[in-house]
């Protein structure tokens, strides 16, 4: 069976970022305020700003982030939902909460607008959110269809430090298999990069998701460099040896 590369996405704060990120290939432009923390929604005047460049030169796929659930702002005006693709919403402090009810009303209440996305985190525990295991059985039992694994604590560690290839392979295969695209992100480096979009056919993601290695000196707090995401999306395509460079698990 043939699996495509993944493909990749940007987080970006403005419409100079969204412009640097399509720019140097970015295939999904995600709307995300860093500051505001791992899923920090953007003001909805950003998020309509950088939606106008992405759709002035062409028909990429546009993502936002919502916050954790719980935590919700204003919910967004019509217009601005209808627009979206999707949105992303995290599960942090709600570990000890009914929060499958909770996903599953806001799903319903997005289902004429953009699609929902729970996010899992890997360091799920300092979190106190659902482990990722739980989060891609609710996934699978609604009518969810993209799941993004990330980090919760943007401190410097990243995805490896808090899973191994094993277990992130382990939830992509069982994804696959239930028809959901899993994301992967996670400050992950250029080598995390290449190493995920190599990786066998049955563990490799559908999409991967960064901010800070498309950022200059990979901090998240700077700005989309259109030369940095450029060398991120040579990098998921195939290595002609049909070999890949392996994902080292960190110590956190
Ligand atoms: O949606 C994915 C995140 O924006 C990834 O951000 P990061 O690479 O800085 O962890």
């Amino acid at each position: 069976m043939e699996v495509a590369r993944p493909r990749l996405l940007v987080s970006v704060r403005s419409p100079a970022e969204a412009t640097a990120a399509l720019d140097g290939g970015a295939e999904i432009i995600d709307v995300k305020e860093p500051d505001r923390g791992s899923l920090g929604a953007a003001d909805p005047h950003v998020i309509r700003e950088i939606l106008e460049v992405v759709r002035q030169q062409d028909s990429r796929v546009v993502s936002a982030a919502l916050g954790e659930l719980g935590e919700l702002g204003t919910p967004w005006p019509t217009d601005l939902r209808a627009d979206l693709d999707f949105a992303k919403v995290g599960l942090a402090r709600a570990h000890a909460t009914n929060w499958r009810e909770q996903l599953g009303k806001l799903a319903k209440r997005w289902e004429f607008g953009p699609r929902l996305v729970p996010v899992a985190y890997a360091d799920h525990e300092r979190a106190e959110a659902p482990a990722p295991a739980d989060v891609l059985d609710w996934a699978m039992a609604s009518s969810s269809r993209l799941l993004l694994l990330d980090t919760f604590g943007k401190d410097g560690t990243s995805l490896e430090n808090w899973l191994s290839l094993d277990a992130v392979g382990g939830l992509v295969t069982t994804a696959r298999r239930a028809g959901i695209a899993f994301a992967v992100a996670g400050s992950l480096r250029a080598d995390s990069v290449r190493s995920l979009a190599n990786a066998p056919a049955d563990i490799r993601p559908a999409i991967i998701a960064v901010r800070g290695a498309a950022c200059a000196d990979d901090d998240r707090t700077n700005g989309i460099d259109a030369a940095r995401v450029a060398a991120l999306r040579a990098s998921l395509e195939p290595l002609p040896c049909g070999n890949y460079p392996p994902f080292q698990q960190k110590q956190a």
